[in-house]
């Protein structure tokens, strides 16, 4: 069977993509590497292109004999999207619902697609459950939960079967492959504290110092882009025996304030984090930790990579291995 994973030269992606050739399935990528990299997708099949041209998504559905989409691509960062938002609703919700027409077209009636915690807002109830209320505080946030809904009006309007992952924040690195986190700039907590640990930034600043939570940082659930790939994995095999719009949290189920993650990281690579520390960033909520209660019953999800330590770990064996990230930009 044939995966179309949009997005598939990125972070998470990229390791999706290895776990599911891994597995055996048939692979092509999709992606226009706005952020990701040719070299982090090896030999697997690959076009350089947008998900809402309609021609060449028609193309490789058909030449490939696509029957399941796994669909990463996407603008995804937070504060940039309280700046931008016009931006975030053009490439996630105008350019979802043209690739989402051309699946129709296509015949697919199956899509995994890339959710975020970042739906719920602030939550009134820790770890939160999918049954939380969703108000987003970001038009990021806001963008996915419009697909979300998208998505449920497809599968009732055209038989389009879908599984909603909301994860939570993704870290780490292949354990025996040279792939990792390369963002263009990085703005994600955990490689810019391992880079201002091992020298290749000045310092990392704290954005904010006044949270209720117990230091007075915000708290986040980091769950290793290894068992996010295994999830997705897991969710194209659901796909396979069940029909409907499913959403899933996918978290580790324990949070980590900021100044947590620097005291480990700090532990893990024996130096001292140069930290200042600066105004709350644009629509972070205080704190985001799952319950995956119901991906653990219903997927078979069971995290076994997301101890902080181990997360921490993968992540500096990437950096130190790769000081520039990706050669080829
Ligand atoms: N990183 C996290 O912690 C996190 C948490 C929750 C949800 N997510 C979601 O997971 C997905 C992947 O996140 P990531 O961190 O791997 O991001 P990423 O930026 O590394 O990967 C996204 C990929 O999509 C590609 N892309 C973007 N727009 C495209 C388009 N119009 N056509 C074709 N390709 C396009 C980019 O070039 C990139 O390779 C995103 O949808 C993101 O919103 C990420
Ligand atoms: O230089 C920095 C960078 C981040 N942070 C803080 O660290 C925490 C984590 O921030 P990230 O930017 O690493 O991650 P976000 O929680 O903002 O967002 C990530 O997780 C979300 C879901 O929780 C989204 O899906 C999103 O795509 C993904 O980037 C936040 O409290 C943030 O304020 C800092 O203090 N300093």
């Amino acid at each position: 069977m044939a995966v179309l994973v949009t997005g598939g030269a990125g972070y998470i992606g990229s390791h999706t993509v290895q776990e599911l050739r891994t597995m055996g399935y048939e692979v092509v990528v999709l992606d226009n590497l706005r952020q990701g990299h040719r070299a982090a997708i090896f030999d697997t099949p690959f076009y350089e292109g947008d998900i809402s041209d309609q021609k060449l998504v028609l193309e490789i559905c058909k030449q490939h004999s696509i029957d399941t989409v796994v669909h990463f691509a996407a603008h995804s960062l937070v504060g940039e999207s309280v700046h931008e938002p016009l931006a975030y609703y053009e490439a996630n919700v105008c350019k979802t619902r043209n690739l989402l027409e051309t699946l129709v077209m296509a015949g697919i009636k199956r899509v995994v697609f890339s959710s975020t915690a970042a739906v719920y807002g602030e939550p009134t109830e820790i770890p939160i459950a999918e049954e939380h209320t969703t108000i987003p505080t970001n038009p990021y946030g806001d963008t996915k939960l419009a697909i979300e809904h998208m998505l449920s009006w497809c599968y009732q309007a055209y038989g389009l079967s879908s599984i909603s992952l909301r994860y939570f924040n993704a870290a780490g690195a292949h354990h025996t492959l040279p792939i990792g986190e390369d963002h263009r700039p990085e703005t994600h907590l955990i490689p810019l504290v391992i880079l201002a640990a091992l020298g290749k930034r000045d310092h990392l600043t704290v954005f904010g110092t006044d949270y209720e939570t117990t230091d007075g940082t915000c708290v986040r659930d980091y769950i290793h882009v290894l068992d996010l790939a295994t999830a997705h994995r897991l969710a194209v095999e659901r796909l396979m025996t069940h029909r409907g719009a499913e959403i899933f949290n996918l978290g580790n189920g324990k949070g980590f304030t900021v100044k947590e993650v620097i005291d480990v990281v700090e532990k893990v690579t024996g130096r001292t984090v140069p930290v200042t520390y600066g105004d709350r960033r644009a629509g972070d909520p205080a704190e985001l930790v799952a319950s995956s209660t119901k991906a653990r019953d219903m997927l078979g999800f069971i995290p076994i990579y997301s101890d902080l330590v181990n997360i921490v770990s993968s992540a500096v064996r990437w950096h130190q291995g790769h000081p520039n990230g990706y050669e080829e930009k």
